[in-house]
């Protein structure tokens, strides 16, 4: 898992699991009494069993044994039934709350760190690892328990039986013991490697699925799936070993079990002849034995699952150790600091049309550093400022560092060093969620939201009505496709029920139903028609009269007539200015028309691409 803290110690697996169980522990501590009830009842039926043969004997009456018995019996049924219930609650709870923990996690994570990790692999952790801890997390840690005060108790009640027989099972209860201490470690390992190679599994299955297209198209269905079982097969054979494991445990306390009651038997018959016990003592200390079988193999099942739990538990508390975003100060949270304070003069940039600042929402970068974990930056010292209102270009080769520009604007990078500053504010003395209050971002794949389309369009503005909705649809040619949805703005949409195109301008709507102040569009009219493209270019427009628009574009036609073109090259800011200033000082602007042989002594009409 990505970012995990390397130089932490990790605590041991049980205080994982104890974690989680430590909220709901009056219902562990229910499940518990329940058990010792009927763990009692069932140890007082071969007293009970002992009378009744007594009283066939004539020593006394038959009613109260049989009566006592019968108490007994129905005692431990309803213990059963409430613990089974107690235990339900307590597992679902866990899970429960292990689920929701990961979910906020997700959710508030910085977003480096966590797209280290395949999607599909952090699935796993919510679906599939949640449920191995809920065996471990109730029947597992109440079975333990329950067997152990099982044990004991045939074990006492043995020795006020007979001494000397008890030693028999006191040599196997040990032998038992030893052989399990040896065993487990190995099982919990062998899991974990299992849930990790499910975890894979999830991400590799997860991305292919993704390109699905691309796979089919290439007729690469075979090497994908040879990969895919491979990873599969690994976690059979992980898993296979961890049932060898358990097997060799259950059928060894099995055995030991069955091994000791022969031996008692055996030396039970001699002390019965020799008149040192009695038949009835026997079969009550017979019986006593057999429960004991019952003890040892719940200890032995849920001593090996609880090894998987404790696995699992291991993987969502890596979740958890996942870093968080919040209200840290820029820079500070990945330890590095400032590296680079010199400060450049920035350029104030007039913008062509009469565009008025410091209302409190222009906003400035200045010697601005950037990377990703473990790599060298990314964006070198960049200097901007950004005016509150007017459309800003960003232009520049691919990885020139653009989106990484927004990136930081929109806080999911915090910089190595220099100031973000947004009208008044600096960037390190608000939260991240407080900064993003004042964007409306059009991210580049244009991601749909699971749901309707209603929920789509208000994912920033969750109050817009469906006329403001349906104002922002026709401007961007959306509504005779919403039209044509059963459902219309009920409908569901997903990635497969509408066009890239389509998609791309239910992103713009939505973005622009969010009336923030400052418009981040990232390559928005990359899939669309040159009708939705002008629609968006006007609407781009519109918002620049009143707002700030940064876009990044590839397509000239959004950039020609921005207010301020910034070209960027390997991170570095090489020019700004419009497009005829540029084309006047930037030979870099120049080339990068000339790659695409636009003629550079006019705007071009055509809507070519850059990048
Ligand atoms: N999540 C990431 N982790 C590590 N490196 C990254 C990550 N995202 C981008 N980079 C690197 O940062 C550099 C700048 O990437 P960025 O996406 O900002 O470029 P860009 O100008 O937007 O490119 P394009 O036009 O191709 O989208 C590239 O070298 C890229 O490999």
């Amino acid at each position: 898992m990505g970012e995990e803290p390397t130089h932490e110690v990790e605590p041991p697996r049980t205080r994982l699991l104890w974690e989680l169980i430590r909220p709901r522990l009056p219902l562990f501590a229910l499940a518990i009494v329940a058990g010792l009830i009927g763990s009692a009842a069932r140890l007082g039926t071969p007293l009970a069993t002992k009378h009744i043969l007594d009283s066939v004997s004539g020593k006394s009456g038959l009613i109260p044994p049989l009566a006592i018995l019968i108490g007994l019996v129905i005692i431990s049924a309803a213990a059963q039934w409430w613990q089974l219930v107690t235990l339900g609650n307590l597992s679902e709870g866990v899970v429960y709350d292990a689920r929701r923990r990961m979910n906020l996690r997700f959710l508030y994570a910085r977003l480096t760190p966590l797209q280290r990790s395949p999607v599909g692999e952090l699935v796993t952790r919510v679906t599939s690892d949640s449920v191995l801890l809920r065996e471990a997390a109730s029947s597992s840690v109440v079975g333990g328990v329950n067997g152990v005060v099982m044990l004991v108790g045939a074990l006492v009640m043995m020795a006020i039986l007979d001494i000397t027989l008890v030693g028999v099972t006191l040599i196997a209860v040990l032998v038992l013991t030893f052989l399990f201490g040896r065993i487990l470690p190995s099982i919990a390992k062998s899991q974990e490697r299992a849930q990790a190679a499910v975890g894979e599994l999830g991400g590799e299955l997860d991305g292919n699925l993704r390109a699905i297209k691309s796979i089919k198209a290439a007729i690469a269905e075979e090497r994908v799936r040879t990969r895919l079982d491979e990873i599969a097969a690994r976690s059979r054979d992980l898993n296979m070993f961890a049932v060898r494991r358990q097997a060799l445990a259950i059928t060894t306390s099995f055995t030991g079990v069955q091994v000791s009651i022969l031996a008692i038997l055996a030396f039970g018959a001699v002390r019965v002849s020799s008149g040192a016990m009695t038949v009835s003592t026997l079969v009550a200390f017979l019986l006593y034995a057999f429960q004991i079988g019952d003890p040892i193999g719940q200890l032995s099942t849920s001593l090996t699952q609880l090894q998987a739990g404790l696995a699992a538990a291991r993987r969502i508390r890596q979740v958890d150790a996942m870093p968080v975003e919040g209200g840290s100060p820029q820079g500070g949270s990945n330890g590095t600091g400032p590296r680079h304070r010199a400060g450049h003069p920035v350029a104030e940039w007039q913008p062509k049309r009469s565009v008025p600042t410091g209302d409190g929402s222009g906003m400035l970068l200045r010697n601005v550093f950037a990377s990703y974990p473990d790599g060298d930056p990314v964006l070198n010292g960049i200097d901007l400022r950004m005016p509150s209102r007017g459309h800003v270009a960003l232009i520049g080769p691919s990885g020139a560092g653009k989106t990484t520009l927004l990136s930081l604007l929109l806080r999911f990078l915090e910089p190595d060093s220099g100031e973000l500053r947004l009208g008044t504010h600096a960037y390190q003395d608000v939260s991240a969620s407080t900064t993003r209050t004042h964007f409306a971002y059009v991210e580049q794949e244009s991601p749909l939201i699971p749901g309707t389309l209603r929920e789509n369009l208000r994912l920033i503005n969750t109050h817009a009505t469906d006329e403001a909705m349906h104002e922002v649809l026709d401007r961007l040619s959306l509504r005779s496709v919403v039209d044509t949805l059963p459902g219309g703005l009920d409908a569901e949409v997903s990635i497969n029920s509408l066009s890239g195109g389509q998609r791309q301008r239910i992103a713009v709507a939505r973005a622009l139903l969010a009336d923030r102040p400052v418009l981040l569009l990232d390559e928005a009219t990359a899939q669309v028609d040159a009708l939705t493209e002008h629609a968006i270019h006007d609407a781009i427009v519109d918002h620049a009269r009143t707002g700030l628009v940064i876009t990044i574009a590839h397509r000239l036609s959004t950039v020609v007539d921005a207010d301020m073109i910034v070209v960027l090259q390997d991170g570095r800011l090489i020019a700004q200015g419009t497009h005829e200033e540029l084309l006047a000082s930037s030979p870099l602007y120049k080339d990068l028309l000339s790659a695409l042989r636009i003629p550079t002594d006019s705007a071009p009409e055509n809507a070519a691409e850059f990048g």
